[in-house]
C-alpha cells in the first residue's frame, strides 16, 4: 500500500482577532485532504502577519499573537507560529512558507537521523518496515478572498504566485462573494497548476470576519459563541480594540503596495 504523503497546512493573515472560522479552515481543509486518500495532515500553523504590514486596525503582534494561542488551546494539531511576526520588516508570504519548510525538514531529518541510529527504539514501531519515510509537504491555507488577492494589482509578484502554487501547493475554503474557480480559470498561471490548488466547499456557511468582530467589540455587542471565550476575556483584560486602535494604519498604504511604489 502506498503511504499518505505528510502535510502541514499554513495559515498567513492579520487573525485581528482569531475567530472560529479561523480554526474552522483547518478542519474543513484537514478532513478534504484526507477524504483525497493521499494525505496525512500532521499539523497546523497559524502565522499572524507584523505589524509592519500596515493594515488598518492592526493591533500589536504580541496581543495578536497571544489571542491565537488561546483561541487554540483546545487543538491537538493546529498551533500558532510568531516568526513571522517576530521579524522586522514585514515578510512576503512565499517567504514564510520557505522558512517553515526548511524547519519541517530539519525536523524530519533530525527524526530520520534518530530512527536510523536506534531502529529498535522507533516511537512509530515500524522500523522492520522496509517503507522509505515520505518527506512532508507544506501547504498553503486560505478563504477565497485571499486567492482573490492575487488579482490585485502589484500586490503579488508573479514569481511567488507560481512557486506557492508550484512548490508549495494551495488550500482554498470557500467564503461568499468570491469565485474560487473563475478566478482559477482566468488565469494562466494558476490554470497551469490547478493540479495543486484543492478548492474545499464549506456547506455551513459562516459569514463571520474578524472586521465585524472588532466592530461589535467597539461598540460593546457581544461576540460570544464567535470567537472563544479565552479571547473575550484576553481582549477585555488588555482592552485590545478601541475607536483608537481602530484608527491605527488609517490612510496607509498596506506594505507589498509601498514597496511596489517604492520601486
Ligand atoms: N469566514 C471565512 N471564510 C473563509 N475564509 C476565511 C473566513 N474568515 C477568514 N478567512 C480566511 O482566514 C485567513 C486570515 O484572514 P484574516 O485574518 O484577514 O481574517 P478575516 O476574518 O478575513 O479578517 P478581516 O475582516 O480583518 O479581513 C484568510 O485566508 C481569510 O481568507
Ligand atoms: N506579496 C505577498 O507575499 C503578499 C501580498 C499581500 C498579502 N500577503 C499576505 O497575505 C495575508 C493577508 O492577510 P489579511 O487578509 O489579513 O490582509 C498576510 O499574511 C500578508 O502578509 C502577502
Ligand atoms: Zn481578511
Amino acid at each position: 500500500m502506498r503511504s499518505r504523503i505528510p502535510v502541514i497546512l499554513l495559515a498567513c493573515g492579520s487573525f485581528n482577532p482569531t475567530t472560529n472560522m479561523h480554526m474552522r479552515l483547518f478542519e474543513l481543509a484537514r478532513d478534504h485532504l484526507h477524504q483525497t486518500g493521499r494525505y496525512q495532515v500532521i499539523e497546523g500553523i497559524m502565522s499572524p502577519v507584523s505589524d509592519s504590514y500596515g493594515k488598518k486596525g492592526l493591533v500589536s503582534a504580541r496581543h495578536r499573537v497571544a489571542m491565537a494561542r488561546l483561541a487554540l488551546e483546545t487543538s491537538d494539531w493546529i498551533r500558532v507560529d510568531p516568526w513571522e511576526s517576530q521579524q522586522d520588516t514585514w515578510t512576503e508570504t512565499v517567504k514564510v512558507l520557505r522558512h517553515h519548510y526548511n524547519e519541517a525538514l530539519r525536523t524530519f531529518q533530525s527524526k530520520e537521523f534518530t530512527r536510523n541510529k536506534h531502529p529498535t527504539e522507533s516511537s512509530t514501531g515500524d522500523s522492520l518496515s522496509c517503507q522509505q519515510p515520505v518527506i512532508p509537504e507544506l501547504k498553503l491555507l486560505c478563504g477565497a478572498d485571499f486567492l482573490q488577492t492575487f488579482k490585485t494589482p502589484n500586490l503579488w509578484k508573479e514569481e511567488d504566485i507560481k512557486e506557492i502554487v508550484g512548490k508549495f501547493g494551495l488550500v482554498c475554503i470557500s467564503r461568499a462573494g468570491s469565485d474560487p474557480s473563475q478566478l482559477i480559470q482566468e488565469s494562466d498561471l494558476l490554470s497551469k497548476f490547478q493540479h495543486n490548488i484543492f478548492l474545499v466547499r464549506e456547506w455551513i456557511q459562516n459569514e463571520v470576519s474578524a472586521t465585524q468582530i472588532r466592530s461589535a467589540l467597539c461598540r460593546g455587542l457581544s461576540v460570544k459563541y464567535l470567537i472563544p471565550d479565552s479571547v473575550i476575556a484576553y481582549i477585555a483584560q488588555h482592552n485590545v480594540y478601541t475607536a483608537e486602535s481602530e484608527r491605527r494604519n488609517q490612510g496607509h498604504l498596506l506594505q507589498p503596495l509601498r514597496l511596489k511604489t517604492q520601486q
